[in-house]
């Protein structure tokens, strides 16, 4: 068995496969350790994590507490979020050292036929069975990169030695939502540009228009506008227009527009595999096999749900199923379910239109916990099928938003209903409790009954 790229796809394909008993070959250029751990995830939780303590420190004063002097290090910040990011990488290349011999190539791989691969070291790999889990990168379009070094990406962000002063982002997807707010958080002067109207794509209106308030208090936010760049002596102009229109001087430009599958240079159409039309194999999400080929997929280049767990179920169903051949272990996928780390979290979970779908909804702004903390605003929206009350998704932004979220993303998974959820325990006081205004609109509007044995009234600040 075969496996291409050794980030966290490709370690679990690798793990699966072996554990089914197959011999095994891990090829990557560089084993620097997973996108999740050196350049994703972790080194951005990190810096969100600083942002959440200078933030929380500027929020003293609501609680009576006076503290003067509180100053951002920009480099004692970004020495952290290395030094505990490189810790995390040196996790995974452990993992990857402990392979039995002879797994790790370390080379670049491409396909000469459907069952064999040629190295760039120049040895040819012929395999029983592929898996391809070579991630994805940072799109950076051409006018982006004329600017060198001004134009940074989630690839290189980490690696500033002082936080700049004004920054411009570009993109408010995942990666510039929670980066332009953490930056923000941190003191520097944030502009944030997207080309569409809605920020990260979010479904609900009321979620949409609470987080735009939330980022419009501590960032300027620009919707439906195109931008141009131009590089300066002291950094980067630019110039935007569409629903509004302005110009500024920044010194550096984040672009977060999206991630490509790592595709090119795969020479996927020497594999016999049949191509979408953005040149990903077509395959099935239940076993990741790509048509009737020896071909599997998994991680981002799947270009799926570009999230770690997906990437690490993808990894567990690829190489149990590479070694199944030509039988096929199909997997249930889980509940859909995306979380952005912004303060307070957002949170997209399952579907939210099916015939005949009732909506529930709940507001953090009165909500008992989150007022005591004072992290009272947000808005959930739950979604459920008639008539039975059965949850299927939900849209929020809410403190504690995290937890809310795994809650609901497995009461939706475990296919359970309004009534039942509102049958079980909810402690006082917690933000958990905000989840029953909602349950109990979806029962109004199914319309369901409440459960008989269960108070229907609010305890104070629930
Ligand atoms: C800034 C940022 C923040 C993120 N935050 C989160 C988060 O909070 N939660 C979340 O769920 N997801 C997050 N993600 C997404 C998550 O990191 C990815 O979904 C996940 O890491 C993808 O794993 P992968 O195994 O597919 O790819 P990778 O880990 O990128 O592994 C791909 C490997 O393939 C190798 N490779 C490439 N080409 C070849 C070739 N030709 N031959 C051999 N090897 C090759 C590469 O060297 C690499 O080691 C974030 C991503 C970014 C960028
Ligand atoms: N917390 C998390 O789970 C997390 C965090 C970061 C990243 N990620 C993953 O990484 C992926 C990539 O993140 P991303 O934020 O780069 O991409 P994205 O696809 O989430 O968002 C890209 C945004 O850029 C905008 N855009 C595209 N081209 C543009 C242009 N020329 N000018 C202005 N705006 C433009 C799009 O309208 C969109 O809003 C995400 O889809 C997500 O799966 C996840």
């Amino acid at each position: 068995m075969a496996i291409i790229g050794a980030g966290t796809a490709g370690l679990a394909a690798e793990r699966a496969a072996r554990k089914n008993g197959a011999s095994t070959v891990l090829i990557d250029p560089a084993f620097a350790g997973t996108t999740c751990a050196t350049v994703g995830c972790m080194p951005s939780k990190l810096l969100i994590a600083a942002a959440r303590e200078a933030h929380r420190i500027g929020r003293a004063g609501l609680f009576g507490i006076d503290i003067d002097a509180a100053r951002v290090d920009g480099p004692a910040v970004l020495r952290r979020v290395r030094a505990e990011r490189d810790r995390f990488a040196a996790l995974t290349r452990e993992s990857i050292e402990s392979l039995p011999d002879g797994v790790a190539i370390r080379a670049r791989a491409r396909f000469t036929g459907p069952d064999r691969l040629l190295l760039d070291t120049g040895r040819i790999i012929e395999a029983r069975a592929i898996i391809v889990a070579n991630g994805s990168a940072p799109v950076l379009p051409d006018a982006f990169a004329a600017l060198r070094d001004v134009a940074i990406t989630s690839e290189t962000v980490f690696e500033l030695a002082d936080l700049p002063r004004r920054l411009a982002v570009i993109g408010s997807g995942a990666i510039g939502l929670e980066l332009a707010q953490a930056f923000a958080h941190l003191g520097v002067e944030v502009a944030l540009f997207d080309r569409a109207d809605r920020v990260a794509n979010i479904r609900c209106p009321k979620v949409q228009a609470t987080l735009r308030d939330i980022l419009e208090r501590d960032l300027d936010l620009h919707l439906g506008v195109g931008v141009v760049a131009r590089k300066h002596e002291h950094g980067v102009h630019l110039s935007w227009s569409g629903r509004d229109q302005g110009d500024g001087l920044f010194d550096k430009v984040l672009v977060a527009v999206g991630r490509h599958p790592q595709i090119r240079g795969l020479d996927l159409d020497r594999a016999g595999v049949e191509l979408d039309p953005r040149g990903v194999p077509v395959h099935d999400r239940a076993t990741m096999r790509c048509g009737d080929s020896t071909i599997f997929l998994a991680g981002d280049v799947a270009a799926d749900l570009p999230l770690l767990h997906e990437a690490s179920h993808d990894g567990a169903i690829a190489g149990r199923n590479a070694v199944a051949l030509p039988a096929a272990v199909r997997s249930d996928r889980n509940t859909r379910f995306s979380i952005t780390f912004t303060e307070p979290t957002l949170a997209t979970i399952g579907d939210a239109e099916a015939d005949g779908a009732v909506t529930g909804t709940a507001d953090f702004a009165d909500q008992g916990r989150s007022r005591v903390e004072g992290r009272n605003e947000g808005k959930l929206t739950l979604y459920a099928a008639a008539p039975d009350g059965r949850l299927i998704g939900a849209d929020l932004i809410a403190p504690a938003g995290e937890h809310l979220a795994h809650i609901l993303a497995w009461a939706i998974q475990r296919r359970v209903t309004a009534t039942e959820l509102l049958e079980l325990p909810f402690y006082h006081p917690t933000i958990e409790e905000g989840l029953k205004q909602a349950l109990r609109t979806i029962c109004a509007a199914t319309p369901l009954p409440l459960p008989q044995n269960q108070d229907a009234g609010t305890p104070a600040g629930a």
